[in-house]
C-alpha cells in the first residue's frame, strides 16, 4: 500500500500545514516525507486548510519523480477541471464569473475552444514578437543603465514586469499600452495585486515574520472585490483596444465577447505575465550572479551565431546549442511552476521507479516539479546547475523529461491536452533574451534581484 498518512482530522492538516508553510518550507516538507518513507509517491496534506477554508479538502498524493509525475499529462488518467492551484479554487469574481480556460478539463467542450484561442493569438503575434520584445528590451536595459550609473546598482525586478507587461500588450493583445498613460503606468502593478490576492493562501511568502504570516495571510481566502475596480480597468482596456483580437475569439472560436476578453486577460496577466515574472528573473539571476566563465562561452556563441550582431532572430537563436540549453537548465533548475495537480478520472495504478501504487478515483495528485526535476535516475548530478546538459544527441534526450510546461519539451499543446499553450516561444523567447543580452554588453554582474555592472559591447 501507498506509504504516508493525513492524520487526524484537522490536526494533521494543521501539522502539516505548519510544516508547509512555517517549520519546513516546501522543499523541505517533500524532501523529509519521501525520506521517512523512503518513497517518491506517499499521501499528506497540502495547505490551505483549518479554519476558514472549509470546503478545501487538503490530502493529496505526492507525486516526486519523473516517472510517477508524467501521470499528470494522460488525459485518460486524470481530469484538470478547477486544480490550477491546488483543491482550493480562487473565487471566479476575479474573472469576473467566467470559468477560463486553464480551469477547465479536456472533456469540456469549451476548453477546446479556449485553448484554440490562446494557440491562434500567439500564432498571429509571432509576426511582431521578435521586434516588440528588442523594443521593450531596450527601454528595459536603458533604465538600468541609468539606475547604475545614478545609484550604483539597479533593483530590476519592477522595471522588468513594465517591460514584459508592455511587451505582451503588444504582441498577445495586439495594444500599444501607451495608449492608456494610467494603463502603461498602472495596468502590470493591477496584475501583481490581481495574483497575489489568488495566490497567497497557498504560498510561503516570508515577507512578514511567523507566527504572523500564518495568521494574517495564510487564515482566509481573498475577495476580488479588493482589486474589482482596477481589473475593470484593464478590462476596459481590452475591451476598447484589442477589437482584432477579440473578434478573432468571438468570430473563429465562438466565445462571447465577455468570455474572450476574461480569457485573453488570464492568459496575459496569469500565464504568460505571471510565468515570466518568475522565470526571466532566475534567468537573469543565474547568468548574471555565474562567475564559472559561462558568460564569456555564451556571448562567443551568440556574436559568432550572429555575426555582426544585425540577424539576431528565430532562426538564428535556434542555432545557439549553449543558450537554449542554458534556458532548459534554468527551467529543470527552478521550475517557474512548482506545483502541479490532477485529480484521478477512476481508481488506477501509479507507478514510481521502484513501485507501483493503487491511486482512488477522485484522489487529487501533486507534483512537485522541482524535486521532480532533480531525479537522480534520469538527471545526473541533479543538484548541480550544468549549462551544457542538454547540448549534443544525448543531451537532447533529456528533453523529454523536462516538464516545467506541464508536458514534456518534446510534447506538442494541443486541445485534447493540458500543456502549456506556450510551451516553444517561451523557450525561445528566453533565448532571445540571452541573446539580446550578449550582444548588448560584453559582461554584466549582479543577483537574482539586481544588476551592479554592465560592460557596453565594443
Ligand atoms: C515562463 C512563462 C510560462 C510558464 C512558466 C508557463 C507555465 C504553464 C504551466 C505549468 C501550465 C499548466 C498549468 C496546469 O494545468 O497545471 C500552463 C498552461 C497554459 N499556459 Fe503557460 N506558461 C508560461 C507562459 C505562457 C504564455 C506566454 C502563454 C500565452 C499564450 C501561456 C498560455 C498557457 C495556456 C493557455 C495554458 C492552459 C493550457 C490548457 O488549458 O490546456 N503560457 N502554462
Amino acid at each position: 500500500t501507498m506509504p504516508g498518512s493525513y492524520g487526524w482530522p484537522l490536526v494533521g492538516p494543521l501539522s502539516d500545514r505548519l510544516d508547509y508553510f512555517w517549520f519546513q518550507g516546501p522543499d523541505k516538507f517533500f524532501r523529509t516525507r519521501a525520506e521517512k518513507y523512503k518513497s517518491t509517491v506517499f499521501r499528506t496534506n497540502i495547505p490551505p486548510t483549518f479554519p476558514f477554508f472549509g470546503n478545501v479538502n487538503p490530502n493529496i498524493v505526492a507525486v516526486l519523480d519523473v516517472k510517477s509525475f508524467s501521470h499528470l499529462f494522460d488525459m485518460d488518467l486524470v481530469d484538470k477541471r478547477d486544480v490550477l492551484i491546488g483543491d482550493f479554487r480562487p473565487s471566479l469574481g476575479f474573472y469576473g464569473g467566467v470559468c477560463v480556460g486553464v480551469n477547465l478539463d479536456t472533456t469540456e467542450p469549451k476548453h477546446a475552444k479556449i485553448k484554440g484561442f490562446a494557440m491562434e493569438t500567439l500564432k498571429r503575434s509571432s509576426k511582431v514578437w521578435l521586434q516588440e520584445l528588442r523594443s521593450n528590451l531596450n527601454i528595459f536595459w536603458g533604465t538600468i543603465e541609468s539606475e547604475i550609473s545614478k545609484n550604483g546598482a539597479a533593483s530590476y525586478i519592477f522595471p522588468l514586469q513594465r517591460c514584459i507587461f508592455s511587451f505582451l500588450c503588444a504582441s498577445l493583445a495586439g495594444v500599444d499600452a501607451s495608449v492608456s498613460p494610467d494603463i502603461a503606468e498602472n495596468g502590470w502593478k493591477t496584475i501583481n495585486t490581481w495574483l497575489a490576492l489568488q495566490v497567497i493562501p497557498t504560498a510561503k511568502l516570508g515577507v512578514v515574520p511567523q507566527p504572523l504570516e500564518e495568521i494574517l495571510l495564510h487564515t482566509w481566502p481573498y475577495p476580488s472585490l479588493l482589486i474589482a475596480g482596477n481589473y475593470k480597468k484593464l478590462y476596459n482596456f481590452i475591451d476598447e483596444n484589442a477589437g482584432d483580437c477579440l473578434r478573432l475569439g468571438q468570430e473563429e472560436f465562438r466565445l462571447t465577447r465577455d468570455e474572450a476578453i476574461q480569457n485573453l486577460l488570464f492568459v496575459l496577466g496569469f500565464n504568460a505575465y505571471g510565468g515570466f515574472s518568475v522565470f526571466l528573473p532566475s534567468l537573469i539571476g543565474r547568468i548574471t550572479g555565474d562567475n564559472s566563465g559561462l558568460q564569456e562561452r555564451i556571448r562567443t556563441e551568440v556574436r559568432r551565431v550572429c555575426g555582426s550582431g544585425s540577424d539576431l532572430n528565430f532562426k538564428t537563436v535556434n542555432e545557439m546549442e549553449l543558450v537554449k540549453s542554458v534556458v532548459y537548465e534554468t527551467l529543470r533548475f527552478n521550475p517557474p511552476v512548482p506545483l502541479q495537480f490532477a485529480r484521478a478520472r477512476k481508481d488506477f495504478q501509479i507507478s514510481s521507479h521502484d513501485a507501483v501504487f493503487e491511486v482512488k478515483k477522485g484522489e487529487l495528485l501533486c507534483g512537485y516539479q522541482p524535486l521532480v526535476m532533480r531525479d537522480a535516475n534520469v538527471f545526473d548530478e541533479p543538484e548541480e546547475f550544468k549549462p551544457d546538459r542538454y547540448v549534443g544527441e544525448t543531451g537532447s534526450e533529456l528533453l523529454n523529461y523536462l516538464y516545467w510546461s506541464n508536458g514534456p519539451q518534446t510534447g506538442t499543446p494541443s486541445a485534447s491536452n493540458k500543456q502549456c499553450a506556450a510551451k516553444d516561444i517561451v523557450t525561445l523567447t528566453a533565448s532571445l533574451l540571452v541573446a539580446d543580452l550578449f550582444l548588448r554588453y560584453d559582461t554584466i554582474t549582479g543577483d537574482s534581484g539586481s544588476i551592479k555592472a554592465v560592460v557596453k559591447a565594443k
